[in-house]
């Protein structure tokens, strides 16, 4: 059923199929040429300041979509720390000396787009806050990127995706039964709730602009975020559906017919057959008898049901599970790990997953718009200062000011190191 992950021709990405085919340097080629074909965020420029994990995230998605990205690292770093670098440049500033700031401030106001993930006070203490600047470039937004917000008593406090995550609401709802709130990696305030969100406030923003010809200051909450992402938790509480303890309601891992079981080679299926005629087809692929089983909504026989299912699912591998119900309306599917998701028929006719110039698999960028798709960079992420000098030439700086630059310490310039 699966290729092998180190298949490259298990990974189309739309437009450049010959890249896998050729060296690594066509694929480089390709990319560039493809890259200049018109993007939903052509012509956009955006300055990323260099944050952690959302922050990136946000300026990937901005990439992958066309907008011209320019990180700001810090000097003296000796590995970036964004590995959501795709398509983007790097700058090495040093924002410590007022050269540095002066820098900044002169690459802001000719941007589109400033993304900041610092704690609320630092861009005004450096005197780079979002007045001083749209004073300057009335066009220009603002987004900063937070997990508390500008406001508020916790506006200043440090956190990470577990503590907003935990002050949206969410968190309590996540766990198995009689276990501990449990957080599902980084994913909801991070990146769903913090680079996604921010990302959609910038596209907003963009679009109002257009019409206004106006800047904005985005204030992007991950706390606020990652509650609006769980909208549904909130607003389908009169449904009844999460009136029982964590991880006992039917959404929460309660239901069996909405769980993972292991399978006999110590993988695991994914069921998610909630509706009767889906779960019908579950209990015929299971080859169980429904009328020797209960009903499917009684809870109180729901730990004996998961039993069944659990025994019925350890009987056979996952690859024959997955013969009996691929084609079906079961509901049932392989639970992939990262290196097996790119390779799976589906996914690899949607060419859902690419390949870039340094064999490292990955999403390709969602949604896929018809007319003008997102055609992601495939060549290496950039060194940290990989691009000062080149930025600084675009951005009007004469030559001696960069060299003077340089020498003082306040831009740093890097190459990448030949791969051998
Ligand atoms: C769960 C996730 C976080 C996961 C992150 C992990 C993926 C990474 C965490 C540790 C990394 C590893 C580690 O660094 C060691 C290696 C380093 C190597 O280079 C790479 C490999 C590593 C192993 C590396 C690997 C990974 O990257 C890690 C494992 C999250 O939840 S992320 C969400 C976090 N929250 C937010 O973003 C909310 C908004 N931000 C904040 O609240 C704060 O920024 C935050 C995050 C609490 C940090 O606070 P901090 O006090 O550190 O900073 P700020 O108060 O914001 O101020 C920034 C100061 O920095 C100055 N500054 C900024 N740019 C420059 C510059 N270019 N030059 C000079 N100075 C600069 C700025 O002026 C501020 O200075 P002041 O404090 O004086 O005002």
């Amino acid at each position: 059923m699966t290729s092998s992950p180190s298949d490259k021709q298990s990974y189309p990405c739309p437009g450049l199929e010959s890249v896998f085919f050729g060296s690594v340097c066509v694929c480089v080629c390709v990319c560039v040429r493809e890259r200049e074909r018109e993007m939903a965020l052509s012509g956009v420029r955006v300055i990323e300041l260099a944050g952690l994990a959302p922050a990136p995230f946000c300026g990937m998605i901005l990439s992958d979509f066309g907008a011209r990205v320019i990180r700001v690292d810090r000097t003296k770093v000796t590995m970036a720390m964004d590995s959501l670098a795709r398509g983007k440049q790097s700058v090495a500033l040093n924002l410590k000396s007022p050269q540095g700031v002066a820098v900044l401030k002169k690459l802001c106001i000719q941007s589109d787009i400033v993304l900041e993930p610092y704690r609320k006070g630092v861009m005004e203490k450096l005197g780079l806050g979002p007045e001083e600047l749209l004073k300057e470039n009335p066009r220009l937004i603002y987004a900063r990127l937070t997990g508390y917000g500008q406001s508020g008593s916790y506006a200043k406090t440090a956190g990470h995706d577990i503590n907003y995550l935990a002050m949206s609401g969410l968190l309590s709802m996540l766990g198995r039964s009689s276990e501990k709130p449990y957080a599902p990696l980084n994913l909801v305030a991070d990146f769903a709730g913090g680079g996604l969100m921010c990302a959609l406030g910038i596209v907003l923003a963009l679009l109002e602009r257009s019409k206004s010809g106006q800047g904005q200051i985005i204030d992007a909450s991950m706390v606020e975020g990652a509650a609006y992402v769980g909208s549904f938790m909130w607003k389908s509480r009169s449904l009844g559906l999460w009136n029982r303890p964590r991880g006992e309601n039917m959404l929460d891992s309660g239901a069996p017919f909405y769980d993972t079981y292991q399978t006999s080679d110590g993988k695991h299926m994914a069921v998610g057959a909630i509706e009767p005629q889906f779960y019908d087809q579950l209990i015929q692929g299971l080859g169980l008898d429904a009328a020797s089983l209960p009903p499917q909504m009684s809870f109180s026989d729901w730990p004996e049901l998961r039993q069944t299912f659990a025994r019925v699912f350890a009987e056979k591998t996952q690859a024959e599970w997955s013969r009996i119900f691929d084609g079906t309306d079961a509901c049932v599917t392989p639970v992939l790990p990262l290196d097996e998701a790119g390779s799976h028929p589906h996914n690899r006719e949607r060419g859902s997953f690419l390949m870039d110039a340094q064999d490292e698999v990955s999403p390709r960028p969602a949604p896929v718009l018809s007319r003008t798709p997102a055609r992601p960079c495939l060549s290496r992420d950039p060194v940290v200062g990989e691009h000062t000098r080149s930025v600084l030439e675009e951005y009007g700086f004469d030559p001696a000011h960069i060299e003077q630059l340089l020498s003082a310490g306040v831009v740093e310039c890097n190459k990448a190191k030949a791969r051998l």
